[in-house]
């Protein structure tokens, strides 16, 4: 399986189901930006805070075989293999459709992931053990620290002014190894002493 990162920004992503599973979905997809809709007659009290908030759209019924047009994204998370299976028949080849009871009916899997401003870690076992992903997220979650944040942000501004201002190949790709030195995770004055050197 290959990973990639996807832009769900105002894309449609609908979720069947209401419980614990659907829960956990939702909350990793928070923060997209993405139009998240869930199908259910019932939700847990996270999801309905969440609705209540404006987070997601809760439509309070069962599911429909038309509620998956117009969707970019699809998990079916109900605890009945039926409707999971009729919501995965429902989509077309070219949605992305995750079916949390049946690996083998999703074209693509979700990832235990760690966020640190832009940097992304995603860990996954291919369905082998999301218990192992889950400890090895929250193992890499203590040797990447708070300070990637602001590294990352610095790393980024740094790149485009060498980016834009450096037209030497070879100072370029040295000026963007230089960034990779531990000083400029920890020292705020080491950053702008670099920023202020390029030109
Ligand atoms: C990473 C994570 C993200 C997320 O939830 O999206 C995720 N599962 C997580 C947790 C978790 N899931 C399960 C347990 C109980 C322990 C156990 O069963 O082992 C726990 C542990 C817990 O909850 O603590 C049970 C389970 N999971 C799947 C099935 C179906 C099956 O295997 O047939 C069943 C059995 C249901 C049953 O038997 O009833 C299937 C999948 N779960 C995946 C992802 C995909 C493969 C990921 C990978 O291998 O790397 C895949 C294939 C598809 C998918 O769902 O995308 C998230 C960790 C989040 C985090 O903390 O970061
Ligand atoms: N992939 C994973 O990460 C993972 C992890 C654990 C469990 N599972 C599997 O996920 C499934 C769901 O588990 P759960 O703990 O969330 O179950 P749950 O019983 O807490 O929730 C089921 C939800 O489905 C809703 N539902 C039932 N019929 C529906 C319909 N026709 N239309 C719309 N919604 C409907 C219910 O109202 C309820 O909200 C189980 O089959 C379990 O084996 C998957």
């Amino acid at each position: 399986m290959y990973p990639i990162m996807l832009k769900l920004e105002n894309k449609r992503v609908l979720i069947v189901g209401g419980g614990e599973v659907a829960t956990n979905k939702a909350k990793m997809l928070l923060g997209q930006n993405a139009q998240i809709i869930v199908v259910s007659p019932t939700v847990t009290e996270t999801l309905h805070t969440y609705s209540i908030d404006g987070k997601i759209q809760w439509l309070e019924r069962t599911f429909e075989a038309n509620d998956t047009e117009g969707a970019f994204l699809v998990i079916a998370a109900t605890d009945n293999p039926e409707i999971n299976a009729a919501v995965r028949k429902s989509c077309s080849g070219s949605q992305l459709v995750n079916v949390v009871d049946s690996p083998a009916d999703s074209n693509f899997y979700n990832m235990a992931f760690l966020e640190r401003g832009k940097l992304k870690i995603a860990i996954s076992t291919e369905g082998a053990s999301p218990l192992l992903a889950k400890q090895i997220k929250n193992d890499l979650n203590e040797f990447f620290d708070e300070s990637y944040e602001e590294y990352l942000k610095f790393l980024l501004t740094a790149r485009e002014k060498i980016k834009l201002l450096v037209k030497d190949e070879n100072r370029k790709f040295i000026l963007l190894k230089e960034l990779l030195h531990e000083k400029y995770r920890n020292n705020v004055l080491e950053r702008e002493l670099f920023l202020s050197l390029i030109d």
